[in-house]
């Protein structure tokens, strides 16, 4: 994958306060560039960072942490509060191929919501725009436009950067949120890293989630295809990067089956929410204003309370205890699930949940997880937290996506509340021990 790198001067020079007329916020995230109208920040870390910067990083904040009680300081590098975010969200809609991701556009287009929504279609190698689209945009979508020309992930990603900033610039205020279409073989990965990696975008369009469409039918083929080593199963890929899983066309399978696959994507990713439908069928509220990356809602996906549907889904008796044999093999997570049958599948991807009592030494925890990014970031796809660390008396929430990182202190802690950190990783080649014995070892 394409990594997003920056120097880590301007990652250790964050301690800068804004001109903005939220200046008088401290702060929030470790971050790589200057961001003029808001204050998200964002740190990418690159293979160059070496602990010894990582190192410098972690004393810093164990400064800013002992400062919390002075906000006017100029070398102030903490927020106390999430300041307001007013640019245009973005939702990335995704899905194998015909797994109903057109259909849930045409909902989303044809409902009465009123959103003024424009909508970037990713049609690989298609001419014409899709008929059923011609419709909905007579139906109401603010803008339609067609990137026809390749793969959003892959040769076209210049394009959706140059087409936002178009959009923003043609018709700022004439539309309230942006709908991205992928095609069905793409790996949302590097969409998700546009949203940060380019100021063109990232000043005026956040990232307000990722949709997943899974075809109930057809997935557990897609899902169960091995690849050559280095190759992305993207149906796997989609479902790990997802905030909200839609498992589409219901009425096509049994329930039985509509449970093993929920088990299986739950297995990939315990982060998401979940719904079953049939032919994309939700509400609108489910799949647009999620607030996937807004560090603010870390709280409910880190919670990992599944829904109803998800629940219904665990009483029935599984029948899936296939096994591969391929090099990403390895006995997988189930933390949140608390099954105790023995079955292994999704080799590679999996969700790892830590949920511990206790607080952190400042210095170890930025030195365990600044180490963990800069060796494993290709291989942390997601992941959220909340944590309370010594020093501080918010709780402090972070999310990342690979080596983008983003964290703040958010609400303070309640007298009488038990400080729970909470962790949720979603990724390749997890190791749950190593990860809950390096989050233990940060404990005081
Ligand atoms: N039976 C059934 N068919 C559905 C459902 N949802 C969508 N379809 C049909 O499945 C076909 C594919 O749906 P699309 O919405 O075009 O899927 P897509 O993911 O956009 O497809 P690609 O763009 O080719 O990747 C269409 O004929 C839809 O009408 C469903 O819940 N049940």
């Amino acid at each position: 994958m394409a990594s997003i790198t920056t120097s880590m001067s301007t990652f250790l020079g964050f301690t800068k306060r804004h001109s903005s007329p939220l200046s008088s916020v401290r702060t929030t995230f470790f971050f790589c560039n200057n961001t003029p109208k808001n204050t998200t920040k964002r740190i990418v870390y690159s293979s160059s960072t070496s602990k010894q910067q990582i190192k410098r990083f972690s004393r810093r904040l164990t400064m800013s942490a002992a400062n919390t009680s002075a906000p006017e300081a100029e070398d102030c590098d903490v927020l106390t509060k999430i300041p307001p975010d007013d640019r245009i969200p973005a939702t990335i809609i995704t899905g194998f191929l015909g797994s109903g991701k057109t259909t849930l556009l045409n909902h989303i287009l044809t409902a009465d919501h009123g959103k003024r929504i424009a909508v970037i279609e990713n049609e690989y190698g298609e001419v014409d725009i899709d008929g059923s689209l011609v419709a909905a945009k007579a139906a109401g979508a603010e803008d339609i436009i067609m990137l026809n020309n390749g793969c959003l992930c892959c040769t076209v990603r210049g394009d959706l950067v140059k087409m936002i900033s178009d959009l923003v610039s043609r018709k700022k205020g004439k539309f309230d949120h942006i709908v991205i279409e992928t095609t069905g073989l793409a790996n949302p990965a590097p969409i998700i890293q546009t949203f940060y990696a380019e100021d063109q975008v990232f000043n005026d369009v956040k990232l307000d989630g990722v949709v997943t469409l899974v075809d109930a039918k057809h997935a557990r083929l897609h899902l169960d295809e091995i690849k050559a080593k280095g190759v992305v199963n993207e149906a796997i890929e989609q479902i790990a990067y997802a905030d909200r899983i839609i498992v589409n066309k219901t009425d096509l399978v049994n329930e039985p089956d509509v449970a093993s696959l929920i088990e299986r994507i739950r297995n990939i990713n315990t982060m998401a929410q979940l719904k079953k439908t049939q032919y994309g069928n939700v509400d609108l509220d489910y799949v647009l204003g999620i607030g996937g990356f807004d560090l603010e809602r870390i709280d409910s996906a880190v919670e990992a309370k599944h829904s109803d549907e998800d629940h219904a889904s665990h009483s029935h008796e599984h029948d899936h205890h296939h096994h591969h044999d391929h090099e990403h093999d390895h006995e997988h997570e189930h933390h949140d699930h608390h099954h105790s049958h023995d079955h292994t599948h999704d080799p590679g991807v999996t969700s790892v949940s830590i949920v511990c009592e206790g607080t952190l030494d400042l210095e170890k925890a930025n030195m365990w997880l600044g180490t963990l990014l800069l060796d494993r970031s290709e291989d942390i796809y997601r992941m959220k937290g909340l944590l309370s660390v010594d020093g501080m008396e918010e709780r402090f929430v972070f999310q990342g996506v690979h080596d983008i990182f983003q964290g703040s202190p958010d609400r303070l802690w309640a007298e009488d509340e038990a400080r729970i950190n909470k962790i949720v990783f979603i990724g390749k080649n997890l190791d749950r021990k190593e990860l809950e014995e390096g989050f233990k070892a940060c404990l005081l």
